[in-house]
């Protein structure tokens, strides 16, 4: 099965919901001709029954008793009432169809970006660490749309050109057989050039999508960094990176211009050949009594009509192309496997012990290359755990194993001694609060970046959890208080706010174990104190970890995890003061 074929079988599928829309649509779309054929009527009725005198057609006096005398006055006002008439069912028919097509056209859309954004929030961490956000953006934005240019923009009017080309060929066929074999030949050199024409669009397509997809990724970046770019003044180099990938874009669409160009003027050649072979034909059969002269007027005003079809249906194949390539690269993404994924029967939980325990742990992010090396430990329900070491010696990589944002390669990690891979996978991370160097914080309220992990939460809970975390007179002092919006990824706070909202969200999650990552590293000594207190007061009753590279904060926890090269060095527990006073002299001496 060609990969174009897959991926038309595979639309169909996802487009099954609305079959019934699309069924209307192309229904819509077959009445278009009559409706228009229904136009000249009042005029020819006029013409011919008004001024002319002959006796109004049979669909028209069908309407009237059987002895109703037609004068030249009821003609005019047949015709006027017969224009309005299809003026009205012209622009029900437009109106219904511009409101069906945006209809389904944007239901399509919507659950197609929806599943693609699941999906994507479902892939592992190594997915997005690998690709980057840029190109996930880029399909969901602009490929997902592709669908429903393929169906409504594409699909159905290629259907409908293709049929009344057919019924073209058949009326072509009846008045003259040999003029339709010669129409049949027309289509083959077509068919040749749309065959060639539509594979070196796909390469093109894809080119071209790739290409903008880049150039997406350098304005991602660097409106994501534009402090930086602005400290380094970078702002050229940006410019011109952009432009480099810009010009990738470019020359893919010049080159589909051209297919296109030429495919359209060869197409139009084609035609013409081939009218001038009717003419000529044409006149030679009249001149024999082969067929009469109104004949060969119907002939060649069809085979002028047959271009129409034939010019829409290049068209959508065109269309096809660029919608095939952007539904190929969704459905890759689609087709990306969880690495982290949840088993058949996995075990709900709803709030853990707080026993951690590390088997034999192994884990790389790329398969060779080891970052923790059989890691072994035991940790209790209320335990503070330190994480300590030098740089780079793997402790973010052992907290992204307890929340399961990676798997180990080998050995097992358990939570109240279950293997943490059986449990429900929401239910598991329910049971973690994270709070990390960099808070993240999302562009709304105060109030609802508190309440993220719990949005039932009620506004008395907000502000409690706002207090025990130190955040609540600040909070009171924002223009707005807890409704004041903090700006894309929190940038309207400081470091210290946000950190100190990110602990009040801990408070309100009330997670029985709890994560920090070097939560003070980048506060002044002031809010130093502040959060530290606040963290005091959150570590209470959980199990907590923690990664610092400060040996007074490793005093208020009663285990430590020395972590070095991606070994487990150490694990020492209570009584720790001796311990850690030899360890603050080699770590001075090796840091
Ligand atoms: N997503 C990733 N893909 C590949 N390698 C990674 C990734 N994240 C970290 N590493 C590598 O894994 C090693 C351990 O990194 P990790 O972040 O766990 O160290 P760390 O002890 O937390 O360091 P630091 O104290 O500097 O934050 C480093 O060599 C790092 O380069």
């Amino acid at each position: 099965m060609s990969p174009s074929f897959i991926i038309l079988k595979r639309t169909f599928a996802d487009a099954r919901p609305y079959w019934s829309s699309i069924g209307f649509i192309f229904v819509l779309n077959f009445l278009a001709s009559p409706i228009s054929l229904m136009k000249p009527l009042a005029l020819k009725i006029l013409i011919d029954n008004g001024f002319g005198g002959k006796s109004v057609p049979s669909y028209i006096s069908f309407f009237f008793p059987f002895d109703f005398e037609f004068t030249f006055i009821t003609v005019v006002w047949i015709s006027v009432i017969l224009v309005v008439l299809v003026a009205i069912l012209e622009n029900l028919y437009n109106l219904t169809i511009w409101i069906v097509n945006a209809q389904t056209g944007e239901n399509l859309v919507r659950s197609f970006r929806m599943r693609l954004f699941s999906h994507i929030q479902r892939l592992s961490l190594a997915y997005h660490d690998k690709k980057g956000s840029s190109d996930s953006i880029y399909k969901i934005q602009f490929d997902t749309s592709s669908i429903r240019t393929f169906i409504i923009g594409n699909l159905s009017p290629l259907l409908s050109s293709f049929i009344t080309l057919v019924g073209m060929i058949i009326i072509i066929f009846i008045i003259n057989w040999r003029f339709a074999l010669i129409v049949c030949f027309l289509i083959l050199p077509i068919v040749f050039l749309i065959r060639y024409s539509t594979k070196k669009l796909k390469n093109d397509w894809k080119k071209v999508m790739d290409s903008e997809s880049n150039a997406m990724a350098v304005v991602h970046e660097v409106l994501g960094s534009l402090r930086v770019v602005k400290a380094f003044a970078q702002e050229k180099r940006e410019s011109n990176r952009f432009m480099a990938k810009s010009d990738i874009a470019m020359k893919g669409q010049m080159s589909i211009a051209w297919t296109s160009a030429i495919f359209y003027f060869l197409i139009g050649m084609t035609f013409a050949s081939v009218t001038a072979g009717f003419i000529y034909w044409g006149a030679i059969y009249v001149q024999q009594g082969l067929m009469t002269l109104g004949e060969l007027t119907m002939v060649i005003s069809y085979l002028a009509q047959v271009y129409a079809p034939v010019d829409k249906i290049s068209k959508s194949l065109n269309g096809i192309q660029s919608s095939l390539t952007s539904m190929e690269r969704v459905y890759n993404l689609l087709d990306e496997k969880e690495e982290v994924k949840e088993t058949s029967n996995p075990v709900s939980i709803d709030r853990a012990k707080g026993i951690v325990e590390f088997q034999g742990v192994s884990f790389a992010y790329n398969e060779s290359d080891y970052i923790l090396d059989n890691i072994s430990f035991k940790i209790l329900p209320g335990d503070r755990v330190g994480i300590m070491g030098s740089t780079g010696a793997g402790k973010s990589s052992l907290i992204n194993l307890i929340t399961r944002f990676y798997d180990p390669i080998s050995g097992n990690i358990l939570l109240d001694n279950i293997n943490i891979k059986d449990y429900k996978l929401n239910d598991y991370r329910n049971q973690f609060s994270l709070v990390l160097q960099e808070p993240v914080l999302f562009s709304s309220t105060i109030a609802e970046n508190i309440s993220y992990g719990r949005k039932n939460a009620s506004e008395n809970e907000i502000l409690e959890a706002a207090k025990s975390a130190n955040a609540h007179d600040f909070i009171t002092r924002c223009s707005s208080g807890y409704q004041t919006l903090v700006g894309e990824r929190g940038m309207q706070l400081s470091g210290g706010e946000r950190q100190r909202i990110a602990l009040a969200r801990a408070f309100i999650k009330d997670a029985p174990v709890l994560i920090l990552d070097e939560p003070t590293s980048s506060l002044d000594i002031n809010t130093e104190l502040q959060v530290m207190e606040a963290v005091e007061r959150l570590m209470k009753g959980r199990t907590t970890f923690m990664i610092t590279h400060r040996l007074d904060t490793l005093s208020n926890c009663n285990v430590i995890l020395h972590i070095e090269k991606g070994k487990l060095l150490e694990v020492i527990k209570e009584n720790h003061a001796d311990a850690l006073a030899r360890k603050k002299v080699n770590f001075l001496s090796t840091t």
